[in-house]
C-alpha cells in the first residue's frame, strides 16, 4: 500500500454503524411518539417472522482505560448493580406495553462498559427478567462482552445456563508499555484462562478485540499481540483502528499526547502485518475491521450474503426491530433510530416518570432509506448497484462524480449500474461510503466529529 494513498485518504470519517450517522440525525423532527409508532410498525410486521434483537448497555467499569470510546461510569461500588438492573427491567416493561404480542428474541447482546462488572447472580436476574416476557427464537444468538481481568467461571456458567453461547473479550494489546499507556494491565494468562474456560463450558464462538494505532504501539507490538492471539485461535476477532476522539465528552482519552499516537502510515502497516499474520492460519476478513475462521457463522453469513451491520458492529443476520436498553443504547426500527439518555441519573429520572428514556433520534426519509442500503451493501458486500431501480436516487449522479477520483486511484470499479470495491480499495471502504453519504456532502461538519478513516 503506497503511503501517498494512505495520506490522501486518511481523513475524518464516520464508521457507518448507522445511516444517517448519529451527528446527522434530524432531532428537531423527531419525537417520542413518532418513535413509538415507528417501532410498533416494525414490531407488528416482523416479530412473528424473524423476531427482534435486544442490546443491553451495562455501563460500569472498575477502572478507566484511557483509549476507550464507549459510554461508561467508573466505580468500585457494586451497590450500583441492583438499581441499574431494576431500571433496565422497567424500561423493558415500558416497551412490552407497546406490543400486542410476546416478543420473539432472536439476538441478545450485553455490551458496555463491563457486563462482567455485575455478579453472575445479578446477570441471571437481568436475563431471566427479560426472558420471562418473551419467547426465545429457534436460532437465537446470545452474546456478551467480557473483561478478561474479571470474567470468572461462575460468570461464564451463569450466562451459559440462560442461553449465551458467544463471548467477546477485550484484549487490545499485550505489550507492557502499551498497556501502561492505556491504563489497562492485562496479562496474557488472563485471556488464556477465560478463553479456555469459555470453551470448556461449551461456548461455540469466542472472540477477541484487538486495536492497532494505540499510543506507543509499534509494528513489533502488533506482531507480538497477533502471534499471542493466534496461539489461542479465537473463532472471530475484531481488529479495530484506534479511534482518537478526545473531544467526546467524558471518554477520558488522556495520559498520552497526540504525538504518542502512531501516524496514518504506521497504522496502515500495522493493519497489513496483522492481516497477513492472521491469513496464515486461515482467518478471513469480514467487511471492515473483523476477521473470522471459516468455521464461524460470521464467515458463513458473509458468503451467503446475510451479513449485516448495525450499532453492535457486524452480525450474522438482521431483524427489522432492534431495541437498545440502558444508558446511551440505540434502538433501530429500520424506519427510525432512537438513542437513550447518556447519564445514569437522567435515565433513572425518566424511568421513574414511566417514560421511555430516549432523548434523540431520526426518522428515515425515502432518500435516507436508499442511501442506507447502498452503505450497507458496501460495508457488508463491498459492492452495490442501482438495479433494482428503486435503489436509484436523484443525487446519485453527483455521487458518481465523487467516485471518479477513487476509481482512477484503483479503489473501485464502476459499471453502468454498479460500484465494486477492489481489494486495493477495501481498506478505504469508509471513504467510498462517504461519497454516498449525501448528508455529509451537503453539510460538512464545523468541528471534528469523526475519527480518522485509516
Ligand atoms: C462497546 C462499546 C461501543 C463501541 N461503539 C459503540 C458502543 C456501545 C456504539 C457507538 N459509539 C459511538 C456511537 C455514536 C453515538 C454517539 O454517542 O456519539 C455509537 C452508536 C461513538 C463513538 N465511539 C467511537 C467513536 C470514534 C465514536 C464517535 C463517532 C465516530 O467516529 O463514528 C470509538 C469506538 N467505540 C467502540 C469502537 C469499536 C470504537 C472504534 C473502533 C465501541
Ligand atoms: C468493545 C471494544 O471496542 C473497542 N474500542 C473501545 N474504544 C475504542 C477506541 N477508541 N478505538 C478503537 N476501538 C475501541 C475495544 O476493542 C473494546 O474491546
Ligand atoms: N469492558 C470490557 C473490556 O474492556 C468489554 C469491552 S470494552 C466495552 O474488556
Ligand atoms: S475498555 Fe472496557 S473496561 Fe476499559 S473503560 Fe472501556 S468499557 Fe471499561
Amino acid at each position: 500500500m503506497s503511503n501517498a494513498l494512505v495520506n490522501k485518504y486518511n481523513i475524518p470519517g464516520p464508521r457507518y454503524t448507522s445511516y444517517p450517522t448519529v451527528p446527522y440525525w434530524d432531532n428537531t423532527s423527531f419525537s417520542l411518539s413518532q418513535w413509538k409508532t415507528s417501532l410498533h410498525k416494525a414490531f407488528s410486521s416482523s416479530n412473528s417472522e424473524e423476531g427482534i434483537s435486544l442490546y443491553i448497555h451495562l455501563p460500569f467499569c472498575e477502572s478507566l482505560c484511557t483509549f476507550c470510546g464507549c459510554n461508561k461510569r467508573i466505580t468500585k461500588q457494586h451497590g450500583v448493580e441492583s438499581p441499574y438492573i431494576n431500571a433496565v427491567l422497567k424500561e423493558w416493561q415500558l416497551y412490552l406495553k407497546l406490543f400486542d404480542e410476546k416478543p420473539i428474541i432472536k439476538a441478545l447482546h450485553l455490551g458496555g462498559g463491563t457486563p462482567t462488572f455485575f455478579s453472575p447472580q445479578n446477570l441471571k436476574t437481568l436475563i431471566n427478567g427479560i426472558l420471562k416476557h418473551a419467547i426465545i427464537a429457534e436460532n437465537y444468538e446470545f452474546s456478551f462482552e467480557g473483561h478478561p481481568n474479571n470474567t470468572t467461571k461462575e460468570h461464564l456458567q451463569a450466562l451459559y445456563d440462560v442461553g449465551f453461547r458467544r463471548v467477546s473479550y477485550g484484549v487490545q494489546d499485550y505489550n507492557d508499555t502499551v498497556q501502561k499507556a492505556i491504563h489497562r494491565i492485562q496479562p496474557f494468562e488472563n485471556v488464556k484462562r477465560v478463553t479456555e474456560q469459555a470453551r470448556a463450558i461449551g461456548y461455540t464462538s469466542v472472540s477477541h478485540d484487538i486495536i492497532f494505532g494505540l499510543p506507543f504501539q509499534s509494528l513489533e507490538h502488533v506482531k507480538e499481540t497477533i502471534l499471542k492471539t493466534k496461539s489461542l485461535l479465537p473463532d472471530r476477532l475484531a481488529f479495530y483502528s484506534y479511534a482518537h476522539v478526545p473531544w467526546v465528552k467524558g471518554n477520558g482519552q488522556r495520559g498520552f499526547k497526540d504525538s504518542d499516537v502512531p501516524s496514518g502510515e504506521l497504522k496502515r502497516k500495522q493493519y497489513e502485518i496483522g492481516k497477513q499474520l492472521l491469513a496464515e492460519v486461515g482467518y478471513e476478513e469480514i467487511g471492515m475491521d473483523h476477521f473470522a475462521l471459516k468455521s464461524d457463522t460470521l464467515y458463513q453469513s458473509m458468503i451467503s450474503g446475510d451479513l449485516h451491520r448495525n450499532f453492535m458492529g457486524y452480525s450474522d443476520s438482521k431483524t427489522m426491530a432492534m431495541i437498545g436498553l440502558g444508558v446511551s443504547a440505540i434502538s433501530d426500527s429500520w424506519y427510525g433510530f432512537a438513542q437513550n439518555v447518556k447519564s445514569i441519573e437522567d435515565y433513572y429520572k425518566l424511568l421513574d416518570a414511566d417514560t421511555i428514556p430516549v432523548y434523540r433520534g431520526h426518522i428515515l426519509n425515502e432518500e435516507d432509506l436508499i442511501v442506507r442500503q447502498h452503505i450497507l451493501n458496501l460495508m457488508c458486500r463491498f459492492k452495490t448497484s442501482w438495479t433494482p431501480t428503486y435503489l436509484y436516487f436523484d443525487a446519485l449522479p453527483d455521487v458518481l462524480v465523487k467516485l471518479e477520483e477513487m476509481e482512477h486511484d484503483g479503489l473501485l470499479l464502476r459499471t453502468k449500474n454498479s460500484v465494486e470495491v477492489t481489494p486495493k480499495g477495501q481498506p478505504f471502504v469508509r471513504n467510498i461510503c462517504m461519497a454516498f453519504d449525501v448528508l455529509l456532502q451537503r453539510k460538512q461538519p464545523h468541528t471534528q466529529l469523526f475519527s480518522m478513516t485509516v
